[in-house]
């Protein structure tokens, strides 16, 4: 039988440390008020990690609220999440973190246990301070950019990406676009950049303007364009529309659909679709969806020699297995 072309995706569940944020995103339905939500307890992490063991998951996006970089409570929340991806690869799963922005100390110390890490720039227009990201001090495009530079500084395979339509110009996509380039350039660390539709949820203060088709494939082609071939271009299914979006926007040059798992936490309104239906609707143009790791083939090397054990365990020493 003749191989389709490949599209990949990574079989993942997500654990939220807390949604407490001090941020207020005009577009986010993840957020809760500092002070009012338990934080995940390592106990009933284990719980959920336990039962999904032989689910076929690989990676836990660990994917949090913010907590203030000069709270006092700061300390105990990095703690919870180190902790939390330890745990995750005591039980064989391969973590990718998401939280906010780091300390260069923090982005560091989580080197150890993650795969692979993300941040997305959003857009690096300051025009946004003043409209969504006006409670948002960790949406500084400074911020964000400083982090891709650390990451690169660190070794960290990296992913990051735009979210559009949240009230910036197309005109502003290619500067985004043209600030990630320009640093993968220097540390060629950036493994996938995510495109990701602006989608309007029920909790959010935003009321994001009808999105016009059109513009999804403008931003696919473009990142094409910019981004060097060595990056992969990521658009969320669940996000873009229907199956003809979806196979436009991989004739576009999209190429990865990203973690899919039982719950989208930051777009709840929007469930994943499963594999099998995701399968069948790019079938017709040939493509076959394939499985992958949370860090990409070519960053294996650069692992520490635990995580590199981790990810590609030895075969077992077996005296009554013989090599062909
Ligand atoms: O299910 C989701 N996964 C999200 N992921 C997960 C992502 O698809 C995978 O963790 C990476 O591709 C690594 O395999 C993100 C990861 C990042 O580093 C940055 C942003 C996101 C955003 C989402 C998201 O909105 N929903
Ligand atoms: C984790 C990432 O999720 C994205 N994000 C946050 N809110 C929304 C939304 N309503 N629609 C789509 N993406 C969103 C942001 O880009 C954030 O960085
Ligand atoms: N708070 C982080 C960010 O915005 C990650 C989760 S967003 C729902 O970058
Ligand atoms: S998008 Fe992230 S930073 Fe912004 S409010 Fe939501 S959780 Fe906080």
């Amino acid at each position: 039988m003749e191989e389709g072309r490949k599209i990949t995706y990574s079989p993942a569940y997500t654990l939220v440390p807390t949604y407490e944020c001090f941020n207020c995103c005009g577009y986010c339905n993840f957020r809760e008020d500092p002070g009012v939500g338990d934080w995940l307890s390592l106990r009933e992490a284990e719980g959920i990690l336990r039962s999904l063991q032989n689910s076929g998951v690989v990676e836990i996006l660990i994917l949090s609220g913010e907590v203030h970089p000069q709270s006092s409570r700061r300390g105990a929340w990095f703690e919870r999440i180190y902790q939390l991806c330890e745990l995750a690869l005591s039980l064989g799963y391969l973590p990718h973190t998401n939280v906010g922005p780091l300390s260069r100390w923090e982005m560091a110390r989580l080197r150890e246990v993650n795969v692979s890490m993300g941040l997305m720039v959003e857009q690096v227009t300051p025009r946004l301070l003043e409209t969504v990201h006006r409670l948002a001090p960790s949406k500084r495009p400074e911020v964000r950019l400083q982090q891709l530079i650390w990451a690169g500084e660190l070794r960290i395979p990296f992913t990051t990406g735009l979210l559009l339509g949240i009230g910036e110009q197309e005109e502003d996509w290619a500067d985004s676009l043209r600030a990630i380039a320009s640093i993968h350039e220097q540390y060629q660390h950036i493994q996938e950049v995510i495109l990701q539709p602006h989608s309007q949820g029920a909790t959010q203060s935003y009321e994001g303007e009808a999105r016009e088709e059109g513009q999804l494939l403008r931003a696919v082609a473009l990142a094409r364009e910019i981004l060097p071939p060595e990056i992969t271009l990521q658009i969320p299914p669940n996000l873009v529309g229907d199956g003809a979006m979806l196979r436009a926007c991989l004739a576009a040059g999209a190429r990865d659909l990203g973690g899919i798992g039982p719950k989208d936490e930051v777009n709840p309104d929007y469930p994943h679709v499963q594999v099998a239906a995701l399968q069948e609707a790019i079938a017709p143009d040939g493509w076959q969806l394939v499985p992958r790791l949370p860090v990409y083939p070519q960053y294996l090397g650069w692992l520490s020699e635990p995580l590199q054990g981790l990810v590609k365990p030895s075969p077992p020493l077996n005296p009554n297995h013989h090599h062909e």
